[in-house]
Order: structure tokens, then C-alpha cells, then sequence
């Protein structure tokens, strides 16, 4: 069996990072990052929706700078990246679309179930299009993320190929469903039909081509 983890500290196939903080201490980092993200999330959907005087919308401007500049003092020189640990912990606290230190991230929360995956997941003002509905994009990449999930299963990487999207009518913003599943394999290729749905039924339909990069090894193949 070939590992996909590298030797710690080391860059993976795929840009997969080893990296050997403790489980532990991973888990107690991601939960204070993710209550900072879920803050900043309010941020974003209040910034969205004030209606409040423009001279308090500067006072808060100035007061933002000040809290941006003492993040600032201590930063990682790039982005987040993915990393695991050797217990097979793995965290990706910049991912669009699940990070948990990201606040532009709804954040999905992915969970594998028989047939594939699927997530629950409310989209507020940040995420709108046409008026009231999800803009066409984010459905995209909310479909990308929870395809590749799919196709990875948790035990190789693959990398979006191709991925096409029907939009069947306006996705309205609020509180949808994601499904993905497998419906066949081909050597290095994966390929996997999503949908999203509200109350009414499926808004959206995709179906990808996910494909495993040449060389990188599958955790138990
Ligand atoms: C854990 C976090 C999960 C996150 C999931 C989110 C998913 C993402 O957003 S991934 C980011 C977006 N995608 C990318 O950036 C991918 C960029 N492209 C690439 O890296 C490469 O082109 C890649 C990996 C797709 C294919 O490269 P490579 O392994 O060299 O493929 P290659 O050997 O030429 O072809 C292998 C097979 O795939 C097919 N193929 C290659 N590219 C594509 C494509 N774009 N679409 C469909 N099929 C393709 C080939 O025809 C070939 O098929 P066959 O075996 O039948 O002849």
C-alpha cells in the first residue's frame, strides 16, 4: 500500500501538506477559528443589509482596520492550504466552500451517507444573484466541492475535469439541500451527477468528470 501522507512538513501529491499538530490541538484551533469565521460571517451579511448613517458606516470602517491590522500580525505567507496529520486528521481551514477560518465559505458541512454525500446548508444575502435567488456561480462551486468529495471518497484525490451545470429555475436563497453520487468509474476518471433542491424540489443538476492526477496514489489502492 502506498501512503499519501509525505513526511511531515513535506508538500504530498495533490499539494497535500503533512503536517503533525496533534488531533487535539487541530480540533481546539479549527473551533476558535471557525467562531472568529462565523463572526466575520454576520460581518459580511451585515455590511450587506446596514442601512445605518454613512458617517457610522465610516466609524465602523476605521474600527474594522484596527482589528484587520492585529490579525495581521501574525499571518501565514500564503494561503491555508490542506493538511493532515498522521492520524488522518486532515484540515483545509482556507477551502472556498468548507473552510472553517473562511468566512466567504458557507460553510458546507459534507457528510457521507449510502449512496454518495449530501449537505444541508443556508445561503443568506452574501451568496445572491438575480434578486433573492443564489447566484449561478456559487451553485456551481457549492456543486464542485460536495462532486469532488464524491469522487474522492475519502481516499484518493481527484481534481475537477469537467463539470457541466442545468439550471432548472432560480434557486431562492435560504435554507437548500446538496446531493452527489458515483454513478460510474473509468480508470482514472470519476464520474458523479449532483443536484440542489429547496422545499419545491431540484433547482439544479450537474454532472462531472473527476479525475485522479496521473501519479498520485488512492490511500487503499
Ligand atoms: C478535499 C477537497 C475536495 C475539493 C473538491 C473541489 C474540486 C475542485 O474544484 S478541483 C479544482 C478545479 N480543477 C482543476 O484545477 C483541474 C485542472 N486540471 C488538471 O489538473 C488536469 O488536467 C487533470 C488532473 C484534470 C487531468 O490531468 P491528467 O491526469 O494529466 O489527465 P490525462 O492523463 O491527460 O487524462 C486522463 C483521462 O482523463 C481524461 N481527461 C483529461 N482532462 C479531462 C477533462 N478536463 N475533462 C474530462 N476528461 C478529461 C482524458 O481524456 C483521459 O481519459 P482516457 O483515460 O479515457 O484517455
Amino acid at each position: 500500500m502506498t501512503s499519501r501522507f509525505p513526511d511531515a512538513g513535506a508538500v504530498g501529491a495533490g499539494g497535500f501538506v503533512r503536517d503533525d499538530t496533534p488531533t487535539p490541538e487541530v480540533d481546539r484551533r479549527e473551533a476558535v477559528m471557525a467562531s472568529l469565521a462565523g463572526t466575520v460571517r454576520e460581518l459580511v451579511d451585515a455590511t450587506i443589509r446596514t442601512t445605518v448613517a454613512d458617517d457610522e458606516v465610516h466609524r465602523v470602517r476605521d474600527e474594522l482596520a484596527l482589528l484587520v491590522d492585529r490579525l495581521r500580525a501574525a499571518q501565514l505567507p500564503g494561503p491555508a492550504g490542506i493538511r493532515y496529520n498522521a492520524e488522518f486528521r486532515a484540515w483545509n481551514w482556507g477551502n472556498a466552500v468548507v473552510g472553517a477560518a473562511n468566512a466567504i465559505a458557507p460553510p458546507l458541512e459534507v457528510v457521507h451517507d449510502a449512496s454518495g454525500c449530501h449537505a444541508d446548508v443556508v445561503l443568506g444575502a452574501a451568496y445572491e444573484g438575480p434578486p433573492g435567488l443564489v447566484h449561478g456561480g456559487v451553485s456551481a462551486m457549492l456543486l464542485d466541492h460536495i462532486m469532488g468529495v464524491t469522487a474522492s471518497a475519502m481516499r484518493r484525490t481527484t481534481f475537477t475535469g469537467t463539470l457541466t451545470m442545468r439550471y432548472r429555475r432560480g434557486t431562492p436563497l435560504g435554507p437548500l439541500r446538496l446531493e452527489a453520487r458515483i454513478v460510474r468509474e473509468e480508470g482514472r476518471k470519476v464520474f458523479v451527477v449532483a443536484s440542489i433542491s429547496d422545499a419545491e424540489g431540484v433547482t439544479v443538476e450537474a454532472d462531472g468528470v473527476f479525475i485522479q492526477p496521473a501519479g498520485t496514489p488512492a490511500v487503499d489502492g
